[in-house]
């Protein structure tokens, strides 16, 4: 079932130029985790705000379960009872322990019935042993969990998550965003996480949607985005790959037969090219003019006729600079910009 219908969604805020959400729309099905990428300024958390019924649409309509959003002027207090918000500041309530934060945000349920919650909230996001703890006396990624719990305590039909991994550091941010992303699966609330991470959206999200200045330019599953970018832009955004005119390739290596791609610009991602020390014809020789040492792989430049350069990615670390070697397509996976 459809949860979240978003319909031409459009805001431009007074003093700018143009608007920061350019008639967007898109939709998400319950139990789902959508990915909502883009670079500073993009519009991502202003999108969120007009989801949340935060911000005043100019035009376009927002459906909840097939309800329209309100927006501010519409409403006394801010927001949707229906959707919450976890942002990078977790909003604890300092003084209170870890069950009373939990049965803060409980208000209005029977006792019985909040007992039950708490119970199951504690064990779902493993705060069990920390129960009768303050917040100051949790790790960053316990006060996490924590933040988590509140979020879906009185069970939202969406969770909106705005960064909210931005403030910890590189080796909780990987334990934690996988814990807080399982509890959101199995808990089986529908969520939004923005971020500026192109790997955690490939890995965790159902789905994808990536903005640019306002403007959704595309939206799908996480495989898509990867060997179908609709765009460029798309295909740079989750990871080194090489955008070239097809006309420059003409000669050099055969590109797709019994289309006209005169005027295309083709994908090739770093991963794609194999290095090779066999001259075959359909090899390209090439000079290695640059070397990333990343780790588990080498990201290498390798400069063809003097004027085409390639990214290419390697696990072979006996590479050295200057080295002349040659370049081996995987023609499958050659993608072409329509
Ligand atoms: N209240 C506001 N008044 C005026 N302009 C705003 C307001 N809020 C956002 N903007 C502008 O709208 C654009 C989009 O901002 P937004 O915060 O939505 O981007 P973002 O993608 O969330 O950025 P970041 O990743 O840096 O948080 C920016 O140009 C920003 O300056």
């Amino acid at each position: 079932m459809r949860i979240l219908e978003v319909q031409n969604a459009f805001k431009k805020f007074s003093g700018n130029s143009l608007g920061s959400v350019q008639n967007v729309s898109f939709g998400i099905e319950e139990g789902e985790l959508l990915a909502l990428v883009g670079e500073n300024g993009s519009g991502k958390t202003t999108l969120l705000r007009l989801i949340a019924g935060l911000e005043e649409l100019d035009s376009g309509v927002i459906y909840l379960d097939q309800e329209r959003i309100t927006g501010p002027s519409e409403n006394l207090v801010p927001g949707h009872p229906k959707i919450k918000m976890v942002h990078q500041a977790f909003q604890l309530s300092k003084n209170l322990t870890v069950i009373d934060n939990i049965k803060e945000v409980l208000k209005g349920y029977t006792a019985e019935y909040k007992k039950i919650r708490i119970e199951a909230l504690l064990s779902l996001c493993k705060l069990e042993h920390l129960a009768h703890q303050k917040p100051k006396t949790l790790s960053g990624g316990e006060q996490q969990r924590l933040a988590f719990a509140r979020a879906i305590a009185d069970e939202p039909l969406l969770l909106l998550l705005d960064e909210p991994f931005s403030n910890l550091d590189v080796m909780q941010k990987h334990i934690i965003k996988h814990e807080v992303l399982d509890m959101i699966k199995h808990s089986g609330t529908t969520a939004i996480l923005v971020t500026h991470d192109a790997q955690e959206a490939l890995s965790l999200a159902d789905g994808i949607a990536v903005i640019k200045d306002g403007q959704l330019l595309q939206y799908d599953k996480p495989e898509v985005i990867y060997r179908n970018p609709t765009s460029p832009y798309v295909a740079q955004f989750f990871g080194p790959t090489n955008i070239i005119e097809s006309a420059l390739l003409n000669g050099i290596i055969p590109i797709e037969t019994g289309k006209d791609h005169t005027n295309t610009m083709i994908c090739i991602r770093a991963e794609d090219i194999r290095i090779t020390w066999n001259s075959s014809d359909d090899n390209l020789k090439g000079k290695v003019i640059r070397k990333d040492y990343l780790g588990a792989h080498t990201d290498l430049e390798v400069m063809i006729n003097n004027d085409l350069k390639f990214i290419v990615r390697t696990n072979d670390q006996n590479i050295r600079l200057g080295d002349v070697l040659y370049l081996e397509m995987d023609r499958q996976k050659i993608h072409y910009f329509q």
